[in-house]
């Protein structure tokens, strides 16, 4: 293996300086992940070193896997026995040699989000919590805070004291944990927790540990929390540590990633010596160059700037669409461009980048409709979401009486429908040969019903006929028929889970499709044309084009990538511009600036004009295209439109009705207010536009536009 010509000076350096531990702070594209993994390369084929004793942690187990690859392609099989993983599979590994010093079986179970969501129901109703109360989402992130912050149950319960919500919540956290340990289940936070506890408290294990790794590596460093960077330390008493990572790219912050550890690095690790790297490989100057000015707009950072070699490349291009579809059929457009006018260009080279899940459906349909196959990364195609079939089940039954749509939501959100009393309404549809919906309506007395089911089912069975006999606009009939129906209600117990938006963006498809479609603006229609987007499974043939969030691009690169919704309100995302001071607006850039570096040849940023449903607002273009200046950019499409820094969303526009009569100015502190989806609440604090309301638990403090009409004063 020839490192000078692989890698370049500073980079062989970094890749074969052994005598300290070592920091490698560097851009995005400057070879961070390629060094570590030539640096293995080295420790095995030029040094000797025992491939057992190398550890490399990374962030997903898609970097890992790559990672490996690459260290088998170049050492052979001597690199095999490498342990090359995530924390949490290395945790893994731990508890299953040591984990029967707590008295667990080492074939314990770990548990996913939906195990956790299922046990605190069971909970919930052992100990008659309302989950309308607590929501089952907040409950987890509740349990998953006092973890990680090392308070036990016995504490929770402690300092909890006399308020009684906190103390209902530190009893579940408590039956949460003796479930757990009774049946041998690990959550992920136990997968660390458990680890380091058994690190920490066994010398003996310890010791093993310590002696199993002389060189330990960590990727995407500028994202550990305090627990992974207390396992680094307890690991590396007889390893040489390197770690590498990028202050630039800290995205995880709300989720307890501290940047200060990267910072840090030299006062706990010692002696110790930083190599930064400066030349990007990834990107044409163009792209780096617009990068680069949008980074510079954070002031807390550590200044460095990447060059490249790769001078100009093509521009980035800045694209103004009339409308969300006009956006998406653009992107489509110059995707179809691409790969039919660039030799060897396929349909895998190409990313499309977003800040939020919803922001995918529009040019989901585009894509389809297309027939560019495409990938969800991380997550689900639009249309397969369980909202959005639950909600467009509601529909269905709306139009027609179709038994499937029926099945699917007569017991969600839950009216006491079970398994026995499907069977019933499905025999007696049988017997008189109609649907099920006609069995529950027409012959309700011989179905089973407990009384308070009956309620529930008089309810659904209003809110659908009202819904049938609608003047309304279908969007909003919508709107109302999710609320009736005890949608919405159902989805405030999963708030922070932004299921909500799915339901949003649906409330927008069916809009955008009444505009379209004015002769015939019919649900029906609506229905007929959204099939097309459903029963999509279209056959792979391995050439796709890759959606995903910005966060699931992590460490990932792309010849050609589209970054869309760059709208001020979207990204950067409203709720990080309500925070006090700059710190969500900096993480956000942060999330900007790793999105724009994923491309090799062209960066193409995409908004458009119009309404948005999510600020209640006419839309403006981000902050950050303002902010990458003018070099290495060409706009086109409409001119862009920034918001000046006193900007007020102007409440005239054609779609009035979606905003509300509140003024903006007309708000203090003290306020009473009643929302559609959050309930009563009191206002903490006037913002300009923005208000922060407290509201009843479980939902707690928001921050929400003044003159949104879900919003309602109640005090003057
Ligand atoms: N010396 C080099 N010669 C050729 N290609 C290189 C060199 N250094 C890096 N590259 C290439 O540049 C690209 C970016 O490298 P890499 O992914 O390692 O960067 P990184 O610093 O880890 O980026 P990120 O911050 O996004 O994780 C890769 O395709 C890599 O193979
Ligand atoms: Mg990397």
């Amino acid at each position: 293996m020839d490192l000078d010509t692989l890698l370049n000076k500073n980079q062989k350096e970094a890749a074969t300086y052994l005598d300290s531990h070592l920091r490698i702070i560097a851009g995005a594209g400057s070879g961070k992940t390629r060094v570590v993994t030539y640096r293995i390369a080295h420790l095995i084929q030029d040094i000797g070193i025992d491939p057992r004793s190398i550890l490399a942690i990374t962030f997903t187990n898609k970097a890992a896997n790559e990672m490996k690859e690459r260290v088998n392609e170049i050492v052979g099989i001597h690199g095999s026995g490498t342990l090359i993983c995530t924390i949490h599979s290395l945790c893994v590994r731990l508890l299953r040699q040591h984990i029967n010093v707590l008295n667990y079986p080492s074939n314990f179970t770990i548990m996913d989000e939906e195990d956790q969501k299922a046990l605190i129901k069971k909970l919930y109703t052992q100990l008659e919590i309302d989950a309308k109360v607590i929501s089952i989402k907040s409950m987890i992130n509740t349990i998953s805070s006092y973890k990680t912050a090392r308070v036990s149950p016995q504490r929770a319960i402690e300092l909890a004291g006399q308020f009684s919500g906190e103390l209902k919540k530190a009893k579940v956290y408590e039956a949460y944990e003796n479930y757990k340990e009774d049946h041998f289940l690990l959550d992920f936070d136990d997968l660390l927790l458990k680890a380091v506890y058994i690190l920490d408290n066994y010398p003996d294990i310890l010791e093993k540990w310590q002696r199993k790794f002389q060189y330990i590596h960590v990727d995407e460093f500028q994202d550990v929390g305090e627990i992974e960077y207390h396992l680094v330390q307890l690991l590396s008493k007889y390893a040489i540590v390197c770690v590498v990572g990028d202050p630039d790219q800290t995205i995880y912050s709300f989720r307890g990633a501290d940047v200060h550890f990267i910072l840090d690095f030299d006062k706990d690790f010692k002696p110790n010596k930083t190599i930064i790297l400066d030349q990007n490989y990834r990107s044409t100057g163009n792209i780096l160059k617009v990068s680069n000015n949008l980074i510079r707009k954070n002031s807390q950072r550590l200044e460095k700037n990447l060059y490249t070699k790769q001078t100009g490349g093509e521009d980035v291009i800045h694209h103004v669409a009339k409308s969300e579809e006009e956006e998406a059929n653009w992107i489509a457009s110059k995707i179809e461009d691409i790969v039919s006018n660039q030799e060897g260009v396929n349909y895998r080279d190409i990313a499309i980048l977003y800040r939020a899940n919803y922001l995918s459906r529009t040019i989901e349909q585009v894509l389809i409709r297309k027939g560019i196959d495409y990938r969800i990364f991380g997550g689900l195609k639009f249309f397969n979401r369980k909202e959005v079939k639950d909600a467009l089940s509601y529909l269905r039954l709306v139009c027609n009486q179709e038994d499937l749509a029926f099945e699917r939501i007569i017991n969600t959100p839950a009216r006491g429908i079970g398994k026995k009393t499907l069977e019933n309404i499905q025999l007696v549809a049988l017997n008189y040969q109609i649907s099920l919906y006609e069995a529950l309506t027409l012959h309700s007395e011989e179905i089973r019903l407990s009384n308070k089911s009956k309620k529930e089912v008089r309810g659904f069975v209003e809110a659908i006929e009202k819904a049938r006999q609608s003047k309304l606009p279908l969007h909003e009939m919508f709107e109302q028929l999710m609320i009736d129906v005890g949608y919405i209600d159902m989805l405030k117990n999963d708030l922070e889970d932004n299921r909500i938006d799915n339901i949003h963006e649906l409330q927008r498809s069916i809009y955008d499709f009444q505009v379209s479609h004015e002769d015939a603006p019919t649900l029906e229609n609506y229905l007929q044309d959204i099939s097309l987007y459903t029963d999509n499974d279209s056959i792979d043939q391995g050439q796709y084009v890759s959606l995903m969030s910005i966060h699931m691009a992590k460490g990932l690169e792309f010849d050609y990538v589209f970054v869309l919704g760059l709208s001020e309100g979207i990204f950067p995302s409203f709720r990080s511009l309500a925070d006090d001071g700059d710190e969500g607006l900096e993480e956000e850039r942060r999330l900007a600036y790793v999105a724009f570096t994923r491309a090799k040849k062209q960066l193409f940023l995409t908004d458009s004009e119009g309404f948005s449903f999510v600020t209640d607002s006419p839309k403006v273009s981000s902050r950050f295209i303002d902010e990458v200046g003018n070099e290495g950019i060409v706009h086109s499409g409409s001119k862009p439109r920034f918001k000046t820094s006193d900007y007020i969303p102007k409440q005239t526009v054609s779609k009035e009705e979606l905003i509300g009569d509140n003024k903006v100015d007309d708000w203090k502190v003290g306020d009473l207010v009643n929302h559609d989806v959050f309930g009563k609440g009191v206002v903490v604090k006037v913002n300009k536009t923005i208000l922060d309301i407290a509201f009843e638990l479980p939902v707690g403090l928001k921050s929400l536009m003044a003159n949104h009409k879900a919003l309602k004063k109640l005090t003057n």
